[in-house]
């Protein structure tokens, strides 16, 4: 029995190797995974049509079809084609149809002239489907896309071929581009939107605006925010600097009362007498006493009617008015004239004593 199935054996094995089957090369084709799954077209068109136009479709690959079967194609082209009917018909496609299962159909539409190679160029097919996906898609779509438009005679592995890189190669370029930035764009610009806030600011701004221009006085001028500054524009050479170098210098008098002349008495009616018209000083009563207020006309920051208005009478109220916080004693203490007492007082020297 062991020598019946050992001579059995090699029977097959020096079969095999001689008349080399084309099933057993297509397996042999499919296990190596070669890149010959292309050829089962031009294996499948020898047999329909002319040789020389599969062969300048398909370019290298059936070169090295032609170079490896170079031995046996020879044969089975023209003459075995009837004894590969006979003898390869039977024992092939069951032993090729059941690892592929789904092909079990298809071998049977063929006709039987072509039967021999129809089989491989089948079970080539449906493993080419793979290798599609797996081995290059873009350049595989491109040669499958430029062979639907250019042959129709393998209207079978068209469809499989261009589905299976058209599928990869639309979300690659369709779904890259426009579905990720646009959301995140969308988002951005909604993200921004929402952050940067700017008719929001705007609105606060101009609701600030109007208010900034009143923000400034408020702190301070709480109380006075309705008066407008009534300042003027001194000469030059007369500014508060200039004021406190002239009012300090010892050689000038700005008393108007001579060099050396002592303090006066002053009552309201001599009071009245200086208004600073008529060639006469214009003198003021502050906090009881009186001030030649001449001198410093030309340096007031409010101008010189402002100053005038104090002019031959007690202004202590309307300085008080304006501008209490100005210490009139210290910047006028070279102006000073004398006290101011009543009428019935003007003689009298006690307090003129006690002022120098
Ligand atoms: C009593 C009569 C006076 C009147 C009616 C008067 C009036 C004014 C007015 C209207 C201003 C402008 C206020 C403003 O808009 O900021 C002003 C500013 C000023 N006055 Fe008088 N003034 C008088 C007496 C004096 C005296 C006697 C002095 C000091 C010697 C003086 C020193 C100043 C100073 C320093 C300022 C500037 C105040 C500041 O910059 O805030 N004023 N005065």
């Amino acid at each position: 029995m062991a020598l019946i199935g050992l001579s059995l054996v090699l029977a097959s094995v020096v079969y095999i190797a001689i008349r080399r089957p084309p099933f057993l090369q297509t397996l042999i084709a499919f296990w190596r995974g070669d890149p010959r799954i292309e050829q089962p077209p031009t294996t499948r068109s020898l047999p329909s049509g002319s040789r020389s136009h599969t062969g300048t479709d398909h370019g290298s690959a059936s070169t090295d079809n032609t170079s490896r079967d170079a031995p046996s194609e020879p044969t089975t082209a023209t003459a075995k084609g009837a004894e590969a009917a006979r003898m390869a018909m039977p024992p092939p496609p069951p032993v090729i149809r059941r690892p592929n299962g789904s092909a079990a159909a298809k071998p049977a539409s063929p006709s039987p002239e072509t039967t021999p190679k129809a089989v491989p160029s089948t079970a080539q097919s449906s493993s080419s489907i793979p290798s599609f996906s797996l081995s290059s898609s873009p350049p595989a779509s491109a040669a499958a896309l430029a062979r639907t438009s250019d042959s129709t005679t393998t209207p079978t592995t068209l469809p499989t071929i261009s589905a299976a890189p058209s599928s990869p190669a639309k979300p690659f370029t369709t779904s890259m581009a426009p579905p990720p930035r646009p959301p995140t764009l969308n988002g951005t610009i909604n993200s921004t939107s929402s952050l940067l806030a700017p008719p929001n600011r705007g609105g606060q701004q101009h609701a600030r605006q109007p208010g900034t221009s009143t923000l400034a006085p408020p702190p301070t001028h709480s109380s006075k925010p309705s008066k407008p500054s009534r300042k003027v524009t001194l000469e030059p050479g007369h500014s508060p600097l200039d004021w406190a170098r002239l009012a300090n210098h010892p050689a000038s008098d700005l008393r108007g009362l001579g060099p050396g002349a002592p303090y006066v008495r002053v009552t309201p009616s001599m009071l009245r007498r200086q208004t600073g018209r008529k060639g006469k000083d214009a003198w003021t009563a502050l906090g009881g006493r009186v001030y030649n207020m001449t001198p410093y006309l030309p340096f007031h920051p409010g101008g010189e009617p402002e100053l005038l208005r104090a002019a031959g009478r007690d202004g202590t109220r309307l300085f008080g008015e304006i501008h209490p916080w100005v210490n009139y004693e210290t910047m006028l203490s070279s102006c000073l004239i004398g006290l101011l007492v009543d009428e019935g007082e003007a003689e009298g020297g006690g307090e003129m004593d006690a002022m120098d």
